[in-house]
């Protein structure tokens, strides 16, 4: 079966329930009294959905919160105590037939064209284009921006936090507890796994949107033992033979071999922390994870672990590493790592210097860019707070604009330049270089013929008319499929790990200036001379003329 076609019947994960026609803004349900009242129930509107400006300071974005728009979409429709409730809150004045007309509202009449979800894309270029009755797409607006904007900055991170940790180290999203609260946790470790996150500690987020599950264990599980008496059991049997091993004297006695080696007195070392690493180890002999920086990484913690680690190894198990909370993360990583290498040439037991290392606490981009710079042994990084609440820059700003009313284009004048939507029914082109790079977006009227390979085509900056430039295309994308049509699904989102994949086969698409951290090369967004003539004859036709006195 090819991946279109199991695309087609595959079942969409079910939707947060705080996702409905009333998760919007009352304006909306205002203006669409007045559209109705003022005789516009069949004027037919195009809105853009877009932003101006990639966040990070960075010069791209990846779009995500496609599917769950169109789940959105599949389910609009106000029930009974929806409209009970507007009756209730709305001015008394309102005509009841208003209300009636809202409970058979739908979005059958909607047409939803998108770009494809976790692509890179760039401001001004539409992700979204939503078409139909107006004042159904008005009421669209809030809830498809609040599912694009955190949904795309949260991938966005992700993504970044991927560029800048290498394709070989692991990354764990270990947020929920610090994110904006429930559905944000939830949306962040769903967004964070599109965006090359690996896993997450995020247990509903797993099984809802089938995410690998990972993690470790707290300072309160060490915490709470004090002595070696604190051991409930400390029998284990033999992953082989089934012969009973003592878990607490092989590791006692491998302390004793292992602080000889490193140099380390077992004296130092706290027995609080051997209990509860025994415990755990004998809770999961084969997915023994510890951490050791509850007291001191270099005095207790690692020492406590290979003893535990070679003792299981002694009852047929492998322990899989430790993870490192606190302290100087690059100097504990090699000391660590020289540690398993000291132990492995020493025991003959070359899987020991390769221990897995997880480092955790306050991570963010800088820290893991700080640490590439001072070397460290870091096998997987666990991040939280700085990933899921996007701390560098808290919201994407997408917005959602009138483009066209009944056949007629519409502009949005400001002052400020970057402001001025780009009217009409467009679509939008990327063209690739010689190299195969991804050169410049290209907003066209739907009205002109695309652009071709190989074929001149004029692109222009959508403002400044001195800027413009000639393009050859080796490769031209369309960058719009329908995804939602007559009331139902057009074309299946790709389930969750292809849109992961398609952020990195994108990603590859871009040049490396314009991903670098510092100071990015920006990515053009260019009109075609048809619209750019088209922009600037409606914006002087709009722009009132002032007068002198
Ligand atoms: N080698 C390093 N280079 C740059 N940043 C680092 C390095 N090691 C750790 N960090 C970061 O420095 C910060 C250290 O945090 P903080 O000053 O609170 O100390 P801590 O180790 O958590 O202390 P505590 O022992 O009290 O828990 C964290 O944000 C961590 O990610
Ligand atoms: O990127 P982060 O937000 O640090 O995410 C992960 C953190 O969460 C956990 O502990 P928590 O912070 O709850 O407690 P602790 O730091 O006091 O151990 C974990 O031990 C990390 O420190
Ligand atoms: O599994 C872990 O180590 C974990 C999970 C959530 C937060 N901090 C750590
Ligand atoms: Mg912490």
């Amino acid at each position: 079966m090819s991946s279109e076609e199991s695309n087609s019947n595959r079942k969409m994960a079910r939707q947060n329930g705080i996702v409905q026609p009333l998760l919007t803004d009352l304006y909306q349900i205002t203006m669409a009294y007045a559209y109705w009242k003022s005789g516009k129930v069949n004027d037919v509107a195009v809105f853009d959905l877009f932003f101006r400006t990639n966040p990070f300071q960075g010069e791209f974005t990846i779009f995500a919160g496609l599917e769950e728009c169109l789940k959105f979409l599949e389910n609009f429709h106000y029930s009974d105590s929806d409209i009970q409730y507007l009756q209730q809150t709305l001015p008394e004045n309102i005509e009841p037939e208003f209300f009636a007309y809202l409970k058979d509202l739908t979005c059958k009449d909607i047409r939803v064209s998108a770009i494809e979800e976790g692509s890179v894309v760039f401001p001004r270029v539409p992700l979204l284009r939503v078409e139909g009755p107006l004042i159904v797409a008005q009421l669209l607006e809030t809830t498809l921006l609040t599912l694009v904007n955190f949904a795309s900055l949260m991938a966005t991170n992700a993504a970044r936090y991927r560029m800048v940790a290498g394709k070989n180290v692991s990354l764990l999203e270990f947020g929920l507890r610090r994110a904006q609260g429930p559905d944000g946790g939830l949306s962040a470790s769903k967004y964070a796994y599109i965006g090359g996150f690996d896993g997450t500690s995020n247990v509903l987020a797993g099984k809802m949107f089938n995410i690998p599950v990972r993690g470790t264990h707290a300072h309160s599980f060490v915490t709470s033992f004090s002595t070696l008496e604190d051991i409930n059991s400390v029998i284990i049997r033999h992953a082989e033979t089934q012969e009973p091993c003592n878990l607490l004297e092989l590791a006692i006695e491998w302390r004793k071999r292992v602080s000889a080696i490193i140099d380390i007195s077992p004296e130092e070392a706290s027995d609080g922390e051997l209990a509860a690493l025994i415990s755990y180890a004998l809770a999961f002999p084969s997915g023994f994870l510890a951490l050791v920086d509850t007291y001191d990484v270099k005095r207790s913690g690692l020492l406590n672990f290979c003893a535990v680690a070679l003792a299981l190894h002694d009852c047929g198990y492998r322990a899989v590493g430790i993870r490192i909370d606190s302290g100087d993360l690059a100097y504990l990583s090699v000391l660590a790592r020289e540690t398993f290498e000291s132990i492995a040439e020493a025991f003959k037991l070359p899987w020991f210097s390769k221990l897995t290392i997880v480092a955790s606490n306050d991570i963010n981009e800088e820290t893991i860019l700080s640490l590439n710079e001072q070397g460290h042994k870091i096998d997987c990084f666990g991040i939280g707070t700085h990933l899921v609440t996007c701390q560098r820059q808290p919201a994407l700003g997408c917005v959602y604009k009138l483009t066209e009313i009944n056949g007629q284009p519409r502009i949005k004048l400001s002052q400020d330049v970057g402001k001025v939507t780009i009217p009409g029914h467009k679509e939008a082109y990327r063209l690739f270089g010689a190299d195969g790079h991804a050169l410049i977006d290209l907003l066209q009227r739907s009205s002109e013929p695309a652009p071709e390979v190989g074929q001149k085509v004029l692109c222009r900056h959508p403002f400044q008319e001195s800027k413009r430039a000639y393009v050859i295309p080796s490769k031209v994308e369309h960058l719009y499929k329908v995804y939602w049509k007559d009331g139902r699904i057009h074309t299946m989102p790709k389930p969750l790990h292809e849109v992961r994949e398609r952020v990195q086969s994108s990603l590859r698409t871009l040049r490396q200036d314009i991903k670098r951290n510092l100071n990015p090369t920006p990515y053009k967004v260019a009109v075609s001379d048809d619209l750019y003539n088209f922009i600037h004859d409606l914006w002087l036709q709009n722009a009132p003329i002032g007068e002198l006195s």
